[in-house]
């Protein structure tokens, strides 16, 4: 698991080291793993163009030390300073002795320099900017994202707020962030996801200062080691039993894509008691459908409710039922808009239940997400005593407890159709095993959300998807998460 950090946290941890550590040492660490980055992405370095976007702060001293270690491997490095009588004077003087350039921001060639450069490394702003970007950052951020070379990002991408990842304004469009010591939140959450591309982490020997982490990032290793395979014992009941109530007669489909990814994820057994029954019978003759709804379906080890079901009194007693039950309760779409009416029918249960609510759902709770995702996700989840899942570029899923997973897979390709529905399936699928293997819901909900974004993007491969791919692939997507077969689906978050 990766562990994710506050900037707070990180200043805090910094403290001791930077006490113990002769002074610049820090930073010569920081800027040497950052050169290196920069020098493989450039391939050969000599006489290649690059551009330092220069702050005055310490993140700006970064650049300049980098850069003074590509000038010293033959780049030709011109550094921008914004603010010329506060850039940091020892990284100006290696620069200088590297045979680097210096320009001042408002120099009318400079965004022509940013603009050619074949590398723009960008030390305007690290853990210690506020607020966004002024005008005279946001024209070079501009003239990077317009240009047609590699963009890196020293320790966050300049405007990004690098706990929560807000973006106020514009932020350094970064195909890479190149980040010291720890992954700040900022870089895989929210807006600032976007901005950060690839995060390359460089140890600084931070970890011994860093508090036990409260948000993480799970990997395919973690997620393999929380989906066994089945073993020679098991039977399709140890394998787990998913009670599904999804779909209607308006929505057949849900049903159908909800309980086609509950046994394409963990084929023990499925039981449909939904309104759908003979749309799910056809697609599906694995599933035992039930038309009596949940009482008459037998027993489960978790229920998933909502998709498509509709909102109306019948709608309402299903929910009621399930949720009076003493299993894992999944709650998604249509049954989260009948819980933000009466929201105490989650916080009596002592069964665990995840909500997997997109934004507008969310706000149906009393409160709009707002521009920190994690911490939206913490107090609704605190609120309500129950694991949220919430929806996003970077799904955000938070424990009561204030354990949080930040979802690192995915594809913009997700957005359509249905695939709710799916994710739904597969996280009541990984929660009916919880409790016979032990994993925390909020753990299970978090495998859900990787599992379902490693399905995206295996599905956008070959072009568009539509949720039925994601039900389709689900299986080759497990296979991969494992490492059986190609082991590379995209790129690794960090
Ligand atoms: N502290 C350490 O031990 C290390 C720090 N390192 C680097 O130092 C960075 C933090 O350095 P600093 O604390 O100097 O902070 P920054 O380099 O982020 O810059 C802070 C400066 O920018 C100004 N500022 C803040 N918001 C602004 C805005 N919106 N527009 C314009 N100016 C703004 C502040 O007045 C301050 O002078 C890290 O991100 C990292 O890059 C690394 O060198 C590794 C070691
Ligand atoms: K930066």
């Amino acid at each position: 698991m990766i562990g994710l950090f506050t900037a707070e946290e990180v200043r805090a941890a910094e403290e001791p080291l930077l006490a113990a550590t002769p002074e610049g040492a820090l930073m010569q660490r920081a800027a040497a793993g950052l050169a290196a980055v920069c020098g493989r992405l450039l391939g050969p370095v000599y006489g290649r163009r690059v551009a330092l976007l220069v702050g005055s702060g310490n993140n700006g001293g970064d650049a300049l030390f980098a850069g003074a270690r590509l000038a010293g491997r033959g780049a030709r490095v011109t550094a921008v300073l914004l603010t010329p009588d506060r850039a940091h004077g020892a990284g100006l003087t290696a620069l200088r002795r590297s045979g680097g350039r210096v320009v001042p921001a408002r120099n009318p060639g400079a965004e022509a320099v940013v603009a050619r450069a074949d590398l723009v490394l960008d030390g305007m702003l690290g853990i210690g900017g506020r607020g966004g970007l002024r005008q005279d950052a946001a024209v070079l951020a501009r003239a990077a994202a317009a240009g047609a070379g590699i963009t890196v990002a020293v320790d966050v991408p300049s405007g990004i707020d690098a706990s929560t990842g807000e973006v106020d304004g514009v932020a350094f469009p970064a195909m890479h962030t190149v980040t010291f010591g720890a992954v700040k939140r900022g870089l895989v959450v929210g807006e600032g996801r976007g901005h950060a591309g690839q995060v390359h982490l460089v140890d600084l020997g931070l970890d011994p200062h860093l508090p036990t982490p409260t948000a993480w990032q799970l990997t395919d290793a973690d997620v393999a080691a929380r989906l066994e395979p089945p073993s020679a014992g098991d039977d399709k009941y140890s394998q787990g039993v998913v009670g599904v109530l999804a779909g209607s007669a308006a929505y057949p489909g849900a049903g159908v894509l909800c309980a086609g990814a509950a046994l394409r994820t963990r084929p023990g057994l499925v039981r449909y008691a939904g309104g759908a029954a003979d749309g799910v019978r056809a697609a599906w003759p694995e599933a035992i459908v039930t038309e009596g709804g949940p009482g008459g379906a037998g027993r489960v080890q978790a229920w998933v409710v909502g998709p498509g079901a509709g909102t109306d009194d019948a709608a309402r007693t299903v929910l009621a039922e399930v949720l009076a039950t003493d299993v894992p309760v999944l709650v998604d779409a249509d049954a989260l808009t009948l819980l933000a009416r009466e929201p105490d029918l989650v916080r009596r249960r002592s069964a665990p239940t995840v909500l997997t609510p997109h934004d507008r759902e969310f706000a149906r709770f009393g409160t709009e997400v707002g521009t920190d995702r994690i911490g939206a996700a913490r107090r609704l989840a605190a609120d309500l005593g129950a694991v949220v899942l919430l929806k996003g570029d970077a799904t955000v899923v938070a424990d009561p407890d204030g354990t949080t997973f930040v979802n690192g897979t995915g594809t913009a390709d997700l957005a359509t159709a249905g695939t709710g529905d799916v994710l739904s399936g597969i996280a009541g699928a990984v929660l009916a095993t919880s409790a016979a293997t032990g994993l925390p819901a909020v753990e299970a909900a978090a495998v859900a959300a990787h599992l379902h974004g490693r399905t995206g993007q295996l599905a956008a491969q070959r072009g568009p998807l539509v949720a039925g791919d994601l039900v389709r692939r689900l299986p080759e997507a497990v296979g991969r998460v494992r490492g059986v077969g190609p082991a590379v689906l995209g790129d690794s978050p960090a």
